[in-house]
């Protein structure tokens, strides 16, 4: 065959690509906008958070599971105005189905539960990390991805279950080095804004519109929220007691709001007398005016924040009791929490405590001649057997070029494989740290 006959388009000897693919294309090397590559160093600190958020749902008993990215938009549509449905970053796939990248992983940890339906006993304390996404307008410049570690426990209705969720974030910021002086966790209870909505006689079925509308309390001007809170038809009257008694810091000061008789109270009273129990007595403090930002919180909720107010909420939570119902479940009991991996870095910046991780390695592997690259191979086999870590150099390279090498990846030993010494089935060794140097056999190289 004439490779360069137009029977096979003008090839020679195997594939030739039409001119039009020949022309390169200047890629953007960059991600794509408000998303995030993981270089090694990146990575390492990634992978470090990531080891610490397992190392404490572990600690606390919880199961690791996980979900798609992509879901069925249905499972974050909700009525009632939240940032993160304008936000979903949704579309509709080749099959015509509308699909949505997840905002959260709540729905999901939901779905599956029902999904699992009887075969799992309750409680379930599951856990998962995962990234997460949002459309923003990029003139805001945030980011529109971001992982979030979830520790959820299901089926327990009492407010132990919050108490332990806390626990375990107290528990996550100890172990980075993080104290009550330098972050809090402001508590509150929807039951709250139930409870004065209710005296105002305000429908129920607009109970989650309004926690959206109070949940922007600090972000927008006050005269706005009025203005939302009509809109949603409350009353001037309702507004301004809602406002006030959003305004309450302290438990005594809404018992005498609201009375010591309603379940309101009781709860968050057993909640801070839990968190005695726990020893986070210090990291807590009631604040009336935390609702969060998702609709289907219906309980206690609470939110983690770093006391000099730089920065954006750590975390976040709450009890989610009618999540599951409305994705046609029966009524589970359920509350969890979400803790991004964006402000905690920069928490941990602004602290001083971001761990040092450089890249380490046990052995750089060499040989001195390109007959001995199989010896070569040998002995990094032998060595990785032993379990450890070991470059091995895959091309012919001077000295010079391996002792670079050698330091940048912060190997401890450098093992040379030379003519003379593997005759004697020996091989060279060299402690980089102090400079050390022996021979050694090889199969007693440890
Ligand atoms: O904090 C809410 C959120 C959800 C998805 C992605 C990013 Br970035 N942030």
């Amino acid at each position: 065959v004439n490779p360069s006959s137009s029977e096979n388009g003008g090839r020679s000897g195997g594939f030739m690509p039409s001119p039009i693919t020949e022309t390169p294309q200047k890629v953007d090397v960059n991600p794509p906008k408000g998303t995030r590559d993981f270089p090694p160093e990146d990575m390492r600190l990634r992978s470090w958070l990531f080891q610490n958020f397992r190392e404490v749902s572990q600690l606390f008993g919880f199961e690791e599971v996980d979900f798609p990215v992509l879901e069925s938009e249905a499972l974050f549509i909700r009525k009632a105005g939240e940032e993160i449905r304008d936000q979903l970053y949704c579309f509709e796939d080749r099959g015509n189905r509308r699909v949505a990248l997840r905002p959260e992983l709540t729905p999901s940890l939901a779905r599956l539960v029902l999904q699992k339906g009887k075969s799992v006993s309750l409680p379930l304390k599951w856990f998962a990390i995962g990234q997460c996404w949002r459309y923003e307008r990029m003139t805001r410049g945030r980011r529109r991805e971001h992982y979030q570690w979830n520790m959820d426990i299901i089926g327990v209705p009492e407010v132990t279950a919050e108490a332990e969720l806390i626990s375990a974030i107290v528990t996550f910021f100890k172990k980075l080095g993080i104290t009550e002086a330098d972050v809090g966790f402001r508590v509150s209870s929807r039951k709250v804004l139930q409870e004065v909505l209710r005296c105002y006689n305000v429908p129920e079925e607009l109970f989650g519109r309004v926690c959206i509308v109070i949940d922007k309390l600090e972000k927008i001007p006050l005269d706005e929220i009025k203005k939302e809170l009509k809109s949603v038809g409350m009353s001037d009257e309702a507004i301004e007691e809602l406002l006030e008694v959003l305004s309450i810091k302290s438990l005594a000061k809404l018992e005498e709001r609201l009375g010591t008789s309603g379940q309101v109270v009781g709860e968050l009273k057993q909640l801070f007398a839990l968190a005695e129990k726990f020893g986070y007595s210090e990291w807590i403090q009631f604040d009336a005016s935390i609702v969060r930002g998702l609709a289907y919180y219906t309980g206690i909720v609470f939110e983690g924040f770093d006391r000099q107010g730089k920065l954006r909420a750590i975390c976040g939570g709450g009890r989610y009791d009618r999540l599951l119902s409305t994705f046609g479940g029966d009524d589970i009991p359920a509350c969890g929490f979400g803790f991004g991996d964006a402000v905690i870095v920069e928490l941990l910046k602004e602290k001083n405590l971001l761990p040092e991780l450089g890249l380490e390695v046990d052995n750089i592997v060499c040989s001195l001649d390109p007959e001995l690259q199989g010896a070569a191979a040998l002995v990094a086999s032998t060595l990785r057997g032993k379990g450890q870590s070991v470059d091995l150099v895959l091309e012919s390279k001077p000295m010079k070029w391996v002792f670079k090498r050698a330091a940048r990846i912060n190997s401890r030993r450098l093992i040379l494989i030379g003519k003379s010494e593997w005759e004697r089935s020996t091989v060279a060794v060299k402690i980089l740290s102090t400079g050390e140097q022996y021979e050694v056999k090889v199969d007693e190289l440890d």
